[in-house]
């Protein structure tokens, strides 16, 4: 029997361990995203941020624990489950992950192609749509390279929102954008959540849209293997007493580097 999902929860992950060998990268993970929220995995570089994301979206097998999505046991029902299960997932990498040889519309026209059994004119009503919803004014014939990076982000999007997902994982959305595009694209992502009700769950180091957008979250940490704070981004910020989480979400350098940076004077 599946544990009983916290009310509201829409994922619960329960003693989590993963890692690409048999040495877990992070262990002892749980906690929970509620439903219609933005929660954020944070961490500092190679924590295993991006691991916990490739286990949550079903590329990667945990070595330890349960991860329940909507009360499905993810990783003990049968492969083709597990596919069903991810169908109402939808994903946007790093890079935005575009096929460079389609065009913006063949792109977000994939995975309905791939799924479902629409004709071709409602596919092309379906991809102008979901591109509308993401403010994006470009013609649909155009190429990935003709555009700007904010733009392949928003079609990313636009292709993750394809098949009406309830749940939206993002892979750092805003590296690499202006500081424009990056709050532009915090309005979005607040946008299709309380437009649709759509749970969020992104990887992200960016500070601004952290504490604008997120609403739970988890610190992972590279030194413990496990996490050391849970909560909105806001509160670890203002409340936490962990010094590695307190400086990192006030962009401080902790004691021991500024020792090694002023050569071990202090
Ligand atoms: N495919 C892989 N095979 C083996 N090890 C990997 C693989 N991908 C990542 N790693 C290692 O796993 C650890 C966690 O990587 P991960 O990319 O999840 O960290 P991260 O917290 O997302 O980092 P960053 O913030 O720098 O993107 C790192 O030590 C990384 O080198």
């Amino acid at each position: 029997m599946p544990p009983p999902l916290e009310d509201g929860a829409k994922i619960a992950v329960e003693g989590l361990a993963f890692g690409y060998g048999s040495e877990p990268i992070q262990n002892n993970l749980s906690f929970t995203v509620a439903t219609g929220s933005i929660f954020a995995i944070m961490g500092g570089s190679g924590c295993g941020k991006s691991t916990l994301l490739k286990v949550l979206i079903g590329l990667l097998r945990p070595l330890a624990g349960t991860v329940h999505v909507r009360g499905e046991d993810y990783w003990s029902v049968s492969a083709d489950r597990r596919e069903q299960i991810g169908r109402r997932c939808g994903v946007l990498f790093q890079s935005g992950a575009l096929w460079s040889s389609m065009s913006i519309a063949d792109n977000v026209a994939l995975p309905l192609r791939m799924f479902t059994a629409l004709t071709e004119p409602e596919i092309d009503r379906l991809v102008q749509l979901k591109l509308d919803l993401v403010g994006l004014t470009a013609p649909g014939d155009m190429m990935p390279s003709d555009l700007s990076g904010g733009m392949r982000k928003r079609v990313g999007l636009a292709r993750a929102m394809a098949l009406d997902p309830d749940i939206l994982f993002l892979d750092e959305p805003s590296a690499g954008l202006d500081p424009i595009g990056a709050r532009r694209l915090d309005d979005l992502i607040l946008a299709l959540r309380d437009g649709f009700g759509s749970t969020v769950v992104m990887v992200s180091h960016e500070l601004p849209s952290l504490f604008a957008i997120c609403d739970g979250g988890i610190f992972l940490d590279a030194d413990t293997h496990t996490a050391i704070a849970i909560g909105a981004p806001r509160d670890l910020r203002d409340r936490c007493d962990d010094p590695t989480v307190h400086a990192f979400m006030n962009r401080e350098i902790p004691k021991s580097d500024s020792a090694v940076d002023d050569g071990g004077q202090k």
